[in-house]
C-alpha cells in the first residue's frame, strides 16, 4: 500500500527555478520520462521539475537505483520499495539547495528536448471502464441495446496495438480504411471521414506476473508503476462496420498517443477521492474482482479535460477551444479490477506493458470524452471561436489532452501534454 509521506508535504520547496506553483511539474510530482537532446540524439532516464528536466543518467552515481538505457522497463519492474527509494532521493536532491552545484549542469529546459516513449511497449490493452461513455456510444452503435448484459459483471476491453503508439507531438496521419455509407450498397475505401480521439487514462504496468499465476485484486496496485494520458484515436466509420463480432481492429490501431511522463503511483497516492458507490440494485463484482481495501483507496481525483485547435485557429492567433471537462471518478471499475481481471486467466502481464482504461465521459454534456458523443455522432456540430463547425475531425485540427490531480491539502500535480495534429491522409 503506498502512503502519504514527506516527498507530498506541500510545504516542500524546490531550488529549481520556477518548479514551485508549476501547473504540472511541481516537486511533489516527480515523474519519470525518456528524453534526448535531439531527435537523434540518446535516449536518456530523466524526471520532470517545472520547465526543466534533469538528466538521471548524468547523477547515476548519486541514486540508490541504476538508472540507464534507453527505456523505463527496468526501472518500472522493481519492487515498489525500491522506486519509492529513487523518489526519496530525487526529492532530496531537488529541494536541498548544497545539491544544486552538482545537479545543476545537467538540467535541460524540456522545451528544447526530444521526448519518446518511456517504456519499450510489449503490449497494450484497452479497457472500456467509463460508464457514461459505454451507454453513450452503446446507444449510437447499437440503439435497442446501448449497454450489454456483461458490462457490470466483467471489466471489457480489446487488444490493442502497442507498434502504432506515439509520444505526444507526433502527428497523426489520417487513416484510410473500409467503410459503407448507411446509404450504399457495399463498402468503398477511403480516408476516414468519421476521425474521433478518445480521452483516456493510461496504466503502466510495473511488476509482471508469471504466465498461468493471477495477480489476486488485493496485490493489484502493486503491479502499477505509473500513468499517462491516452488518445485512442478512433475512425467510427471504420469502427461502426468492422466492429462485429470480433470487436475494434483497423479504426483504432492506426496509431494512439500517449503523454511522454509517467506520473507515478507514488507521487498520486494523495489524489484519491471515495469510489462512487454502484448504482442500486448493480450486481456485486465476482470476489477476484472485489476487495474492500481497493474500494476504500477511493477512485484517482484526476480532473481530465480535452481542447482542440484548427489550423483555423492556430492562424487567427486563438487558443485551443475545451471540448471537455471531468473527473477520473467517472469510471465503473478501478484500475486495480482491470490489472487483477486481465491476468485471472493467468495471462501474463510484463513491466512496461500499458492498459487503456476506456474513454472517461461525465454523464453531462460538458463532460464527453469523444466528438462522437459530443456531436450525437455527427449530428450535432460544436461551433468553434473561429465561427468553424466540427462534427468529426478535420485535416490540421490538434486534439490537446491534459490533467490535473486535486486533494484537499495538497499542491496539485498535472500529467503534461499530450497532443497531436491530424495530417491529411496518404
Ligand atoms: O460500444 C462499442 O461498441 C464501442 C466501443 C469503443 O469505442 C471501444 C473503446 O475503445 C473503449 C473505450 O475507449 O471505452
Ligand atoms: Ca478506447
Ligand atoms: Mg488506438
Amino acid at each position: 500500500m503506498i502512503m502519504i509521506d514527506a516527498t507530498h508535504d506541500p510545504a516542500l520547496k524546490s531550488w529549481v527555478p520556477g518548479a514551485d506553483g508549476h501547473p504540472d511539474f511541481p516537486i511533489q510530482n516527480l515523474p519519470y520520462g525518456i528524453f534526448s537532446l535531439g531527435a537523434d540524439g540518446e535516449k536518456r532516464p530523466a524526471v520532470a521539475i517545472g520547465d526543466k528536466l534533469l538528466d538521471l543518467s548524468a547523477i547515476s552515481g548519486l541514486l540508490p537505483v541504476e538508472l540507464r538505457g534507453s527505456t523505463l522497463n527496468a526501472l518500472f519492474a522493481l519492487p515498489a520499495e525500491r522506486r519509492l527509494a529513487l523518489r526519496h532521493k530525487l526529492s532530496e536532491l531537488l529541494s536541498n539547495d548544497s545539491h544544486r552545484p552538482a545537479l545543476e549542469p545537467h538540467l535541460h529546459e524540456r522545451s528544447a528536448v526530444t521526448m519518446h516513449l518511456p517504456a519499450a511497449i510489449g503490449d497494450y490493452t484497452d479497457f472500456y471502464v467509463g460508464i457514461h461513455h459505454a451507454n453513450n456510444i452503446g446507444r449510437q452503435f447499437r440503439p435497442d441495446n446501448p449497454l450489454l448484459p456483461n458490462y457490470k459483471y466483467v471489466p471489457i476491453g480489446y487488444h490493442g496495438r502497442a507498434s502504432s503508439i506515439r509520444p505526444s507531438g507526433v502527428p497523426l496521419v489520417r487513416p484510410k480504411g473500409q467503410r459503407k455509407p448507411p446509404e450504399a450498397d457495399a463498402p468503398v475505401v477511403g480516408p476516414s471521414a468519421r476521425l474521433d480521439y478518445e480521452l483516456e487514462l493510461g496504466v503502466w504496468i510495473g511488476r509482471g506476473n508469471e504466465l498461468g499465476e493471477p495477480i489476486p485484486i488485493a496485490e493489484a496496485a502493486d503491479h502499477i508503476a505509473g500513468f499517462c494520458l491516452l488518445n485512442d484515436w478512433s475512425a467510427r466509420d471504420f469502427q461502426a462496420w468492422e466492429y462485429q463480432p470480433l470487436g475494434p481492429f483497423l479504426a483504432k490501431n492506426f496509431q494512439t498517443t500517449i503523454s511522454p511522463w509517467v506520473v507515478t503511483a507514488e507521487a498520486l497516492a494523495p489524489f484519491r477521492i471515495a469510489q462512487p458507490a454502484r448504482p442500486e440494485g448493480d450486481p456485486k463484482p465476482l470476489p477476484y474482482l472485489w476487495d474492500e481495501d481497493d474500494q476504500a483507496a477511493g477512485a484517482l481525483g484526476i480532473e481530465l479535460e480535452v481542447q482542440l485547435l484548427t489550423a483555423k485557429m492556430r492562424e487567427q492567433g486563438l487558443p485551443p477551444h475545451r471540448l471537455s471537462k471531468g473527473p477520473a471518478s467517472n469510471m465503473y471499475w478501478t484500475v486495480a479490477q482491470i490489472v487483477a481481471h486481465h491476468a485471472s486467466n493467468g495471462c501474463n502481464l510484463q513491466p512496461g506493458d500499458l492498459l487503456g482504461t476506456g474513454t472517461i465521459s461525465a454523464p453531462t454534456d460538458d463532460g464527453c470524452g469523444s466528438l462522437m458523443e459530443i456531436t450525437r455522432g455527427g449530428t450535432r456540430p460544436v461551433t468553434l471561436p473561429s465561427g468553424e463547425e466540427r462534427s468529426f475531425l478535420q485535416d490540421g485540427d490538434e486534439i490537446l489532452l491534459s490533467a490535473t490531480a486535486r486533494a484537499d491539502g495538497h499542491v496539485p500535480i498535472g500529467f503534461g501534454e499530450c497532443r497531436a495534429v491530424v495530417l491529411p491522409a496518404r
